[in-house]
């Protein structure tokens, strides 16, 4: 196959020339051993964009093997912070000269509308890589004193080495600027698999990491399918470090592979069912445009989907007359329509499972007050799904939908708001609104969850760390907390006047 592709962009007819071998040892290759090409389709018409080179096992070696030489030679111990924040912000420039282009990938690969990948999607990814740029030469140990006339330690925060990084498809350039800019702000080398949905950011992502400068090796890009490249990547036994977003099915597969190869260290950013708790005394217009963001921003293929929404029963009924006009203003269509406030969702499994759900919240007995109904013709579209009467004991209740789809439930007291909040298996996000603070101090503090958000909801910063509790996950990405996932604390130990009497 040609590894250039040429990729029309819709409505402005431009074109997009774009490798699609491997990025391996700063070069564009096709695979060592495979054949097998993976198809990137428009999910807003079905269409095949282009088809890229899949990564077999032997592929994944070959680019481990790059990796940990760059780790040996250029990167690692080789290079200062104050480089390797040069080049990141190199990045970071080129990012921002090509956001337009970016944007246009991304939207065409995932679907998601332009406009919000240009200006959130890559404008926060550019952010991110400007923020660990600053951390890169400020990543220092600590000196302790041990005894001040004999003795003294310090420690070192050491890169960890090669990371396999793996990642969604949900927010494919902002997932790859959160593994990538922490590691190599570090000093790590990096194995970067995309996910098979959506592989063409991460590629012309690759072809910037060239013309920033950095060495050979240092990043490299090896789309595969999860069960092919991912897998070889977390049970590899010269990867140091992998990091992983995505499905808690998946996430356990992970861990255990790491535990069976070489015990490699493990970040994973899984599933949730992120509860949202309308309390009498919010603001019910703010709380309502919070709760529809939580659930819709980004046809609701979120981490933190604020997929459950209970409500107190003073203001039910006023409430979810106002979630359901909001819900009713979002414009689904293709994401490169300029009304488009929410495209279709990834890909025809994600919309059959998707459907499965809707399917069995009917079955199962709750009322669907706003959508499942499906619309005829092409793309993989979900409007805006909104179940009541639900049971705690219902799949769109207990389960990662990943969608448009809102289950929402009613409670009294603040007690039953917890206990239906913290009543999952997953512990990412939660969100609450309430005008009485010593109420959000209270609730805050009783939600299970690695983020809360107060009057607001899915709000991310770069400098705020994010992750799960429970079985959403283990480590946390952002802020400075993520840059102990890419390092290994060594502790010197000094002595400078103690002599050792010996026999003891
Ligand atoms: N937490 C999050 O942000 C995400 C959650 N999900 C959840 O997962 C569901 C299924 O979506 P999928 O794309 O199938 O998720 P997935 O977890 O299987 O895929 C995520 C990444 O993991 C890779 N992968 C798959 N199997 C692997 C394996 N055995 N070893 C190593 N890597 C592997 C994939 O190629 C992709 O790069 C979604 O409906 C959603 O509920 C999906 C994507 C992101
Ligand atoms: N909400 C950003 C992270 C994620 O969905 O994977």
């Amino acid at each position: 196959m040609s590894t250039v592709a040429t990729i029309t962009v819709p409505k402005s007819g431009k074109q997009i020339k774009l490798p699609t071998g491997l990025f391996i040892n700063n070069q564009f290759v096709p695979s060592v051993d495979g054949k097998e090409t993976i198809d990137c389709i428009n999910p807003a018409t079905e269409e095949v964009i282009c088809s890229v080179v899949a990564a077999t096992t032997k592929d994944i070696d070959v680019a481990v093997a790059a990796a940990r030489e760059a780790f040996n030679t250029t990167w690692g111990k080789h290079v200062s912070g104050i480089e390797r924040a040069r080049l990141l912000n190199k990045l970071a420039d080129l990012m921002e000269r090509d956001a337009q282009e970016l944007a246009e990938l991304e939207a065409l690969d995932n679907g998601k509308p332009l406009r919000i990948a240009r200006d959130f999607d890559v404008g926060d990814s550019v952010g991110c890589l400007r923020y660990y740029a600053g951390w890169a030469d400020k990543i220092v140990g600590q000196s302790i004193e041990i005894d001040n006339k004999t003795k003294f330690a310090f420690t070192k925060h050491e890169p960890i080495g090669v990371c396999g990084q793996i990642i969604p498809w949900n927010y494919p350039i902002m997932m790859w600027a959160w593994k990538v800019a922490p590691a190599l702000a570090c000093g790590c080398t990096i194995v970067m698999k995309p996910s098979e949905n959506t592989p063409l950011s991460a590629l012309k992502l690759s072809e910037l990491i060239v013309e920033a400068g950095f060495p050979p090796g240092v990043v490299n890009t090896v789309p595969s399918l999860g069960s092919v490249g991912g897998a070889a990547l977390a049970a590899h036994r010269d990867v140091d470090k992998v990091a992983f977003t995505g499905s808690t099915l998946t996430g356990r597969k992970i861990m255990a592979a790491a535990a069976e190869s070489n015990l490699k260290k493990v970040s994973l950013e899984l599933g949730g069912k992120s509860p949202q708790l309308i309390f009498e005394s919010a603001d019910l217009d703010q709380a309502a445009n919070w709760a529809a963001l939580g659930i819709l921003y980004n046809t609701g293929q979120d981490c933190t989907a604020g997929s459950r929404v209970y409500v107190q029963d003073s203001i039910y009924d006023k409430f979810v007359a106002l979630l359901v006009t909001k819900a009713k203003q979002l414009n689904v269509g293709d994401g490169f329509d300029e009304a488009t406030t929410a495209g279709p969702v990834v890909s025809k499994a994600q919309y059959d499972k998707i459907w499965s759900y809707i399917d069995a919240g009917k079955q199962e007995g709750a009322q669907c007050i706003l959508g499942g109904e499906k619309r005829p013709g092409k793309g993989y579209f979900v409007d805006p799904t909104i179940f009541t009467h639900i049971t705690p004991d219902m799949k769109i209740v207990k389960d990662e939908i990943f969608g448009p789809v809102l289950s929402v439930g009613r409670f009294s007291t603040e007690e039953e708001a917890i206990k239906l909040a913290n009543n999952t298996t997953y512990g990412l996000g939660a969100g609450l609104h309430s005008n009485d603070a010593n109420q959000c101090m209270r609730v805050s503090s009783a939600l299970e969850a690695g983020t809360v958000w107060v009057n607001q909801y899915n709000l991310l910063y770069n400098n705020v760390p994010f992750g799960g509790k429970k079985q959403s996950g283990i480590g946390r990405e952002l802020g400075s907390y993520a840059l102990e996932e890419y390092t290994s604390v060594k502790a010197v130990q000094w002595n400078y006047g103690e002599k050792l009497d010996w026999p003891l």
